[in-house]
């Protein structure tokens, strides 16, 4: 059988990066014909040494079995329609949340929701977007609550990191890091010098004009953003809003959705979202079975136990990036009642929350 074709779109990006090098490490490019595009780039070389095709060619576009895109809601915003609309019935799969909640859609996180993606395929979906990060590793990492049918409802407060925002959010970090230990370095580097005396400096930085905040807007080194993508009408924000629709698209809960809501809050870490929950039980569940069940949902999951030692060394940004693993920990009962239960998890936003599931849903393709 012949190998099929595949566009790569968006490729050099961020998100398009760890997606070639999930790709390499896992030799998916042995199992399918790759052709690069650009948006701005045409001609020059790619990685596999041919020259890059224009990603807005619909001709070459139309003569392939697949695209995956990490360009840009923009760019599929522009490209996909003329696509469709030129006849090509090839399957996209997407990064970007522009095609999201459309009905020919499915969100993939085939751990999570492969009978969905089968059920679609066997319809004839052609359209594939990975979820919101947050609404990914949400999933990825208490997919077994939902699996066993334990959830009545569902709140998560975020705490998102600035890859999220893209790679220039996350230099800006680190400048506004840089900057505010520049600004106190001579009275750090003396003992006695007074802390207020240095605090009062770095918030007077921080609120000074020099400071640079040209992506964020505002401070998040020493400091967060309570309030994550638009704001819609309800006053959620938009990224909060993606956690209830989303939620229950991908779980397929069609006119019975499970209630998601919470505040998503932007904080100082590189590219680990960490989630804290307030979990209502349909049932007053043991705690054994409810780790039990998070824990045999999928191989990337595990729980941490609820101790002090365990939580700060193994359920942190730090512990976690760069990895494709999403511990579960904090688990316990809550005061509100034995239905209440509190957990949180820390996941890579670039990994499962952003190109895995994409990798994933090719491999999917590619097997069929
Ligand atoms: N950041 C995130 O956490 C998530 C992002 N997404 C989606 O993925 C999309 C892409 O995000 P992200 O990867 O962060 O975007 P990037 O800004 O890193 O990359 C987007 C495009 O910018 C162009 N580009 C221009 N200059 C450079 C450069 N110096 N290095 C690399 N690329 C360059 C490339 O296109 P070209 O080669 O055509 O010039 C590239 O594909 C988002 O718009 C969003 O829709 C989805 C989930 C999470
Ligand atoms: N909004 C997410 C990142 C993202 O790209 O989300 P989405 O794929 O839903 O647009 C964040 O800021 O952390």
């Amino acid at each position: 059988m012949s190998k099929m074709t595949v566009g790569l779109v968006g490729w050099r990006g961020m998100v398009g990066s760890v997606l070639m090098q999930r790709m390499q490490e896992e030799q998916d490019f042995d199992r399918f014909e790759a052709v690069y595009f650009t948006t701005s780039q045409a001609g020059q070389a790619g990685p596999d040494g041919q020259p890059l095709q224009s990603a807005h060619d619909i001709e070459t576009l139309k003569k392939l079995d697949a695209v995956i895109t990490c360009q840009g809601g923009d760019y599929t915003q522009d490209v996909y329609p003329k696509l469709r609309q030129a006849g090509w019935q090839g399957y996209w799969i997407d990064a970007a949340s522009t095609l999201r909640m459309e009905d020919d859609s499915i969100i993939v996180l085939d751990p999570v929701n492969r009978a969905v993606i089968d059920k679609g395929l066997s319809s004839g979906v052609k359209t594939f977007v990975g979820g919101n990060c947050t609404v990914s590793l949400m999933l990825m990492g208490l997919g077994g609550l939902f699996e066993h049918k334990m959830v009545e409802w569902l709140s998560s407060m975020t705490y998102q990191a600035a890859s999220g925002s893209g790679a220039k959010h996350m230099r800006e970090l680190l400048n506004q890091m840089g900057d505010l230990r520049d600004s106190v370095a001579n009275e750090l580097a003396d003992p006695a010098s007074a802390i207020l005396d240095i605090d009062r400096q770095v918030a007077a930085r921080m609120r000074s004009a020099e400071f640079p905040t040209d992506q964020f807007g505002v401070p998040l080194a020493g400091s967060l953003i309570p309030y994550i993508d638009k704001q819609l009408d309800n006053r959620q924000s938009k990224e909060e809003w993606k956690g209830f629709v989303e939620t229950n698209k991908i779980l397929g809960r069609g006119a019975n959705p499970i209630p998601v809501d919470g505040l998503c809050v932007r904080i100082g870490s590189m590219r680990c979202h960490s989630q804290a929950f307030t979990i209502k039980l349909r049932e007053d569940v043991p705690l054994d079975e409810i780790e039990g069940a998070i824990a045999a949902h999928n191989q990337w999951v595990s729980v941490v136990p609820n101790e002090r030692e365990a939580s700060m060394t193994e359920l942190s940004p730090t512990a976690v990036t760069g990895t494709m693993n999403v511990p579960v920990g904090r688990l316990r009962k809550m005061n509100m009642g034995p239905q209440y239960l509190s957990a949180f998890s820390v996941g890579d936003q670039l990994l499962w929350g952003a190109a895995e599931p994409l990798r994933r849903m090719l491999n999917v393709l590619l097997e069929r």
